[in-house]
């Protein structure tokens, strides 16, 4: 089957969510090997991942070094995060596989998805980026001109603009590496943002895409038979965060709609999942499954019971 993984921020930095580099690296390693066992089952793989802590801590380093060095935009940033965890995941993936005795070539590209210039995602924040913050810390920023947004228990986070994905425009490089058998990692952070002028010229916007939402669409346009959403929790679930709540198995798209515009999933965090695996469902692909990342190997293989949340077209 040709399986293409989202890997959560998550997946990426420490149980703390911190993000120093060794924390970053010990998480792709373990990230890694579930991937490779994916893999080693025989799986065609390709992975996206998101970037949103990385992105958010490379604004503030560009912004609090202003005065020293010029200060380059969001959409540089996210390019940056995309080599950065790229070449991560290469080291860390050839080495999970190479200890299963698996030689495959891995590459990552370079993503760049289009969005539309007007899309109203530019004018109303609605991506958490960066760190957590106490409310009295967020509002000083707040005050200087950022907008942030009460994330709950963890605190608060700065929130930027997130267009629609529409297109990923290395689709046809990420097809031809697969043809020639690559392991291709793509779209890192939802891809790096671009518009394209009246005269055909693409180039960088600031905002951050959703890497979920980016995920089904590249799903979709490479045929790929499921689309797996690794995060930390097994399942998504209704009632969430109360005493009744309950984790979903399997369901058909048209129950998962339900629960998602009854507001059972919160948005920036289950509600973009539940979002991008009943797109890529509704598109026409044959299973989206929501799973935490030391499922994902059982869940593609499960039928009956399912592992992790399924949806099926019903
Ligand atoms: N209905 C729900 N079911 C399960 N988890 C939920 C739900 N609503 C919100 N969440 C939260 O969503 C989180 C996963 O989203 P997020 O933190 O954005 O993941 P990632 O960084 O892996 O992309 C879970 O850890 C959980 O706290
Ligand atoms: N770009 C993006 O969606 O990143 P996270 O998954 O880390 O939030």
């Amino acid at each position: 089957m040709r399986i293409l993984i989202a890997l959560g921020g998550n997946a990426m930095t420490g149980p703390d969510g911190s993000a120093t580099p060794q924390a970053q690296g010990a998480a792709i390693r373990t990230a890694m090997a579930h991937v490779a066992e994916v893999i080693a089952r025989g799986h065609e793989v390709v992975l996206t991942h998101g970037n949103g802590p990385q992105v958010g801590n490379l604004l503030v380093k560009n912004e609090l070094a202003a005065a020293v060095v010029p200060p380059v935009s969001l959409d540089w940033c996210g390019a940056q995060t995309q080599g950065t965890i790229g070449f991560t995941i290469l080291d860390a993936l050839e080495a999970e596989l190479r200890a299963r005795g698996i030689d495959r070539p891995a590459a990552a590209i370079v993503s760049r998805t289009l969005v539309d210039a007007g899309d109203p995602g530019f004018t109303k924040p609605t991506k958490p980026i960066g760190r957590f913050l106490p409310d009295a810390e967020a509002h000083v920023l707040i005050a200087h001109g950022q907008t942030w947004e009460d994330r709950g228990e963890k605190g608060w986070r700065r929130v930027v603009a997130s267009p629609e994905p529409i297109e990923v425009l290395e689709t046809g490089t990420i097809r031809t590496l697969l043809g020639a058998g690559y392991l291709v990692v793509a779209a890192g952070g939802g891809g790096i943002p671009v518009v394209r002028t009246t005269d055909g010229e693409v180039h960088g916007v600031e905002a951050v895409i959703d890497k979920d939402l980016t995920a089904a669409l590249l799903a979709q346009a490479l045929d790929a038979d499921v689309l797996v959403i690794a995060t930390d929790v097994e399942n998504a679930m209704i009632g969430w965060g109360t005493p009744g709540q309950r984790a979903l198995s399997a369901l058909s798209l048209a129950e998962m709609q339900g629960y998602a515009e009854a507001g059972e999933f919160a948005s920036g965090s289950m509600g973009p999942k539940v979002e991008a695996a009943m797109r890529f469902v509704a598109g026409g692909g044959a299973r989206s499954i929501i799973t935490s990342l030391d499922r994902i190997a059982d869940a593609v293989e499960a039928s009956d019971p399912a592992v992790g949340t399924v949806i099926h077209p019903g």
